[in-house]
């Protein structure tokens, strides 16, 4: 149920499931059932309207309306273009309805639910002329707006509006979710979404592919680290985290209590002589190793002990941060780069990207919007933050985490997930740090690349939502042991 398809797959399942002997009004009926559903939860009475469009988006709204009407509720609908112009199951749907069929326009009754069955994921270019004035009327309206498949307007694989665009409180769609559902702004504009199942095999994803998944624990659970009976630290891996100058050493502290909280049996912060002061006197759990320079980090990193580091956080720029990164890079532990470590390749991409390419350990690359435009300048231009994303985790080799409201990750074979769990007040000074160390924590533990990012991401959404508004970086990392608690149980077992 996780699986994420574009309209085009959208399309093809419709086409494969037709084609092999179940009418399209079938599916359509069951669309209609399920918005009608929807619509009776949403407002238990009171006038029903429904605004159906050209296609069979708007099919599936007269389905929904004669569904509702059928059962007692008041329902008005209008239609956007003649109803002599309404082909296949759209027509048949559309025979099937006995009420009046108004011309759709701005003026809306007083209705205590809109039914939004404009267009689907059939919108092929943006909203205009009387269309953009009922969409402008729809949002203006006090009534809420349920969506039928997408909110009209928002293109279904990108999550960006066209042009004037639905806002709507909640979107029933079909069979799957697309990938608009969950990249922003689409996921704030869908409102809550309910996936219906309308007679669609689930065998057709055989046939049309898939463009991902949603980032949920099914995708990586089995491939959390295994608590036995026998683990000590040793056991759980060693994680180094790279610390900056005196003045910027909070961002790796962070990364580094995140790592331990997410089970690395030990971390160590690698600080720079003149910061092992300020370091100590703000650590317990986390150890401290003094590092003065590419030298010594490889020194450290050449023991077969140290699993994983984490390098970025408050790093920052010029020549002897970035030997430091090369040192890594040529270390045998698995990599977090974050932040500076990644800017400090800007003029010379390739030679990070070279340099993953000749190491056997895997590396997770983990830039927001403007540190991924910096690495790939051209990728940035893409139009879908999934093709971005996939685009640079094939070029670069590493697993790559793009940040955002909407984080995908993606793997150098395609794999590839959307993020849809973390709330806004997730957006604050530091949070990206933490990120970075829950990722390096379960990396030093032996989790696959992928896996381990994915469950970073979302352990950290998570971790957001446990908190609350009001958080701040520092609450991350021990709101983890209940986020924890429902994926591994008391006796270190995966639940
Ligand atoms: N049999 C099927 O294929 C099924 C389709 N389903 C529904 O059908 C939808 C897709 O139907 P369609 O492919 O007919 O597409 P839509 O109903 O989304 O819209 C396509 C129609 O709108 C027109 N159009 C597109 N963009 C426009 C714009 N900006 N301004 C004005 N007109 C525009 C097109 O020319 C076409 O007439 C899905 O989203 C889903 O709701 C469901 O009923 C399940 C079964
Ligand atoms: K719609």
């Amino acid at each position: 149920m996780h699986e994420i398809l574009s309209a085009a797959r959208m399309r093809a399942a419709d086409q494969a499931t037709i084609a092999g002997g179940i009418p399209g009004i079938e599916l359509m009926e069951a669309a209609g059932r399920a918005v009608a559903e929807a619509a009776k939860a949403m407002a238990p009475d009171g006038l029903v309207h429904v605004l159906c469009g050209p296609g069979n988006n708007g099919g599936d709204g007269f389905v929904a309306a004669r569904l509702l009407a059928e059962a007692g509720r008041p329902v008005s609908l209008s239609l956007l273009g003649a109803r002599d112009r309404l082909r296949g199951d759209a027509a048949l749907a559309a025979a099937r309805w006995t009420g009046p069929v108004h011309p759709a326009g701005p003026d809306l009754p007083a209705a205590a639910l809109l039914i939004d069955a404009l267009f689907g994921v059939g919108l092929d270019r943006p909203i205009e002329g009387l269309a953009a004035e009922i969409v402008a009327a729809v949002n203006a309206a006090p009534a809420p707006v349920l969506a039928v498949d997408v909110p009209s307007g928002l293109d279904a694989d990108s999550g960006q509006p066209t042009g004037p665009v639905i806002e709507a409180e909640a979107t029933v769609t079909f069979f799957r979710k697309k990938p608009g559902h969950l990249l922003e702004p689409g996921r704030s504009l869908r409102g809550t979404l309910e996936l219906a199942q309308i007679g669609i095999a689930d065998a057709v994803l055989a046939e049309t592919g898939i463009d991902g998944h949603e980032n949920v624990p099914a995708l990586w659970a089995r491939a959390l680290p295994r608590l036995t009976g026998a683990a000590h630290k040793y056991t759980r891996g060693h994680v180094a985290v790279v610390s900056g100058p005196a003045t910027r050493t909070g961002a790796a502290r962070l990364a580094a209590g995140a790592a331990l909280r997410a089970g690395a049996g030990l971390v160590t912060l690698a600080s720079p002589g003149s910061a092992l002061l300020v370091n100590a006197a703000h650590l317990t759990a986390v150890m401290l190793a003094r590092m003065d320079g590419p030298g010594d980090l490889s020194a450290l990193l050449a023991d077969p002990r140290y699993t994983a580091a984490v390098l970025g956080p408050g790093m920052g720029l010029g020549p002897e941060a970035r030997a430091l990164t090369e040192a890594a890079l040529a270390a045998p532990a698995a990599l977090v780069l974050d932040a500076d470590a990644l800017t400090q390749f800007a003029d010379d991409p390739d030679r990070l990207f070279s340099a993953i390419a000749a190491r056997p350990a895997p590396v997770a690359l983990t830039p927001h919007a403007g540190e991924f435009a910096r690495l790939f300048p051209d990728l940035a231009k893409l139009p879908l933050k999934t093709g971005r994303a996939r685009a640079a985790a094939e070029r670069s080799g590493a697993v790559l985490v793009l940040k955002g409201a909407d984080t995908v990750i993606a793997a150098p074979d395609g794999r590839l997930a959307i993020n849809a769990n973390a709330p806004p007040w997730l957006a604050t000074a530091g949070s990206g740090d933490v990120l970075a160390g829950i990722a390096g924590g379960l990396l030093g533990q032996g989790m696959p690349a992928l896996e381990a990012a994915a469950a970073a991401v979302w352990m950290h959404g998570a971790a957001a939502n446990e908190v609350g508004p009001g958080l701040i970086a520092e609450d991350l990392a021990p709101a983890l042991r209940p986020v924890l608690a429902t994926l591994i149980d008391r006796n270190g077992r995966r639940t």
